[in-house]
């Protein structure tokens, strides 16, 4: 198991941020168990031990350590790991073996150094590690039971001592464990955190490809799925939908005179007066440049239909300000009905735009209805608003 947790912001080296990692874990339990040795050595002198094979073994084991840490501190990553897994490994069972065999509390440390293991190396060194100490165990048993080595307990290792002992094991193997469990913690965390990120970005995403950055509006796109939901619902109840289609009139010399910038503030300003123009229900999209489209959904009363778009008319006709100056900018309207000019968006788009030119050319700042029939049986006029 390979940790892939981000460095704590140290210096990595040129390492890339999961062996940075790697390279901290390393390092601190090289020098833990690097300061373990040396204190176990230096009670050993302190209490005038012979220099047996136990104290060569701390001492070879203690050399190899160093060997690894700065190993590891010159970003010899595999090596470093390796060196120092092989080097307790070996310090630990040569240990067993040669002092109480079944008995000996160097083979506490045997989960310890999985777990070091699992945290610093690929896993089938885990896997490589847990087999061979499987084997030496077997062959220990085998060898207690053949009766070639009886384990007896050594009376030269003295209580305190062997107390010493498992305390370094325990805190040695406690400090990895707590390293996995914090490792663990942060990684579970760092996915959280990114699939939260995804998520949202996921969310822009979605909202920028159904919405006209800017006016917020819905697109032409949302526009259309939007309206030709309301023509489906439409058609269940029994209820009609009207289609405006609105294009500001003479908008490029609000642009040419007062600038781009102002241009675009005018067309934010329209996109709130049309959504005050209309129900929440109502659907109010920018369909591009100076074009807007309202679907005003459920219609039951036809007599709405003009409502709305004289309502439309005389907020358009609202001044926005430029430098204390009232701006003004009118516009024209083309009207379709669902079902009665059409029964899907397109062609009711098509209809709404032919009688939006219809209403420029009769000079602008008005509606024209797809079906001038429309005008007669509602019995409107469109009106002139000065
Ligand atoms: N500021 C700004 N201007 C835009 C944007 N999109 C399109 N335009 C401008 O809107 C203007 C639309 O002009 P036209 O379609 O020619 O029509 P008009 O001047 O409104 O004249 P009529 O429609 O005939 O009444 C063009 O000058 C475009 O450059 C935009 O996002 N921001």
């Amino acid at each position: 198991m390979r940790t892939t947790i981000p460095g704590d912001g140290s210096d990595s080296g040129g390492l890339s941020e999961a062996d940075s990692f790697r390279a901290r874990r390393l390092k601190q339990i090289a020098s833990f168990t690097a300061l373990a040795l040396a204190a176990r050595l230096v009670v050993n002198m302190a209490i005038g031990s012979p220099f047996n094979a136990t104290q060569i073994e701390l001492t070879a084991g203690l050399g190899l350590v160093l060997l690894s840490l700065w190993l590891a501190r010159r970003n010899a990553l595999d090596n470093a790991g390796l060196l120092l897994l092989a080097s307790l490994s070996a310090m630990a069972g040569a240990l067993v073996w040669s002092n109480e065999g079944m008995y000996d509390t160097a083979l506490l440390a045997f989960p310890g150094l999985l777990i070091f293991c699992g945290l610093l190396l690929p896993l089938r060194y885990f896997y490589g590690l847990l087999a061979l100490m499987l084997g030496f165990i077997f062959i220990l048993g085998w060898r207690t039971m053949a009766g070639i080595h009886v384990p007896v307990v050594d009376p030269s290792y003295t209580q305190n001592q062997r107390t010493l002992d498992l305390l370094l094991i325990l805190a040695l193997s406690g400090l990895c464990v707590q390293m996995m469990i914090s490792d663990l913690h942060k990684a579970l965390h760092k996915s959280q955190q990114s699939r939260q990120e995804l998520e949202q970005s996921q969310a822009n995403l979605t909202y920028m490809a159904q919405h006209d950055a800017l006016t917020g509006l819905p697109n032409r796109r949302m526009g259309r799925d939007r309206i030709s939901q309301a023509m489906q619902h439409a058609r269940r109840r029994g209820s009609h939908v009207a289609v405006l289609f609105v294009d500001l009139d003479n908008f490029k010399s609000i642009n040419d005179v007062y600038g781009h910038d102002f241009g675009d503030k005018f067309l934010k300003s329209v996109a709130e007066r049309l959504l005050a123009a209309v129900r929440e229900a109502d659907i109010v999209s920018r369909q591009g440049g100076d074009e807007f489209v309202i679907g005003i959904t459920d219609v039951v009363d036809s007599k709405v239909i003009p409502a709305v778009a004289l309502k439309v008319l005389s907020l358009l006709r609202e001044p926005v300000s430029f430098d204390g100056q009232g701006v003004f900018a009118s516009c024209s309207i083309g009207i379709a009905i669902f079902p009665d000019d059409g029964d899907n968006f397109d062609a009711l788009m098509q209809l709404a735009d032919q009688a939006m030119y219809q209403a420029k050319k009769s000079g602008r700042n008005t509606y024209c209805f797809s079906t001038p029939q429309q005008s007669d049986t509602l019995d409107l006029v469109a009106p002139e608003i000065s």
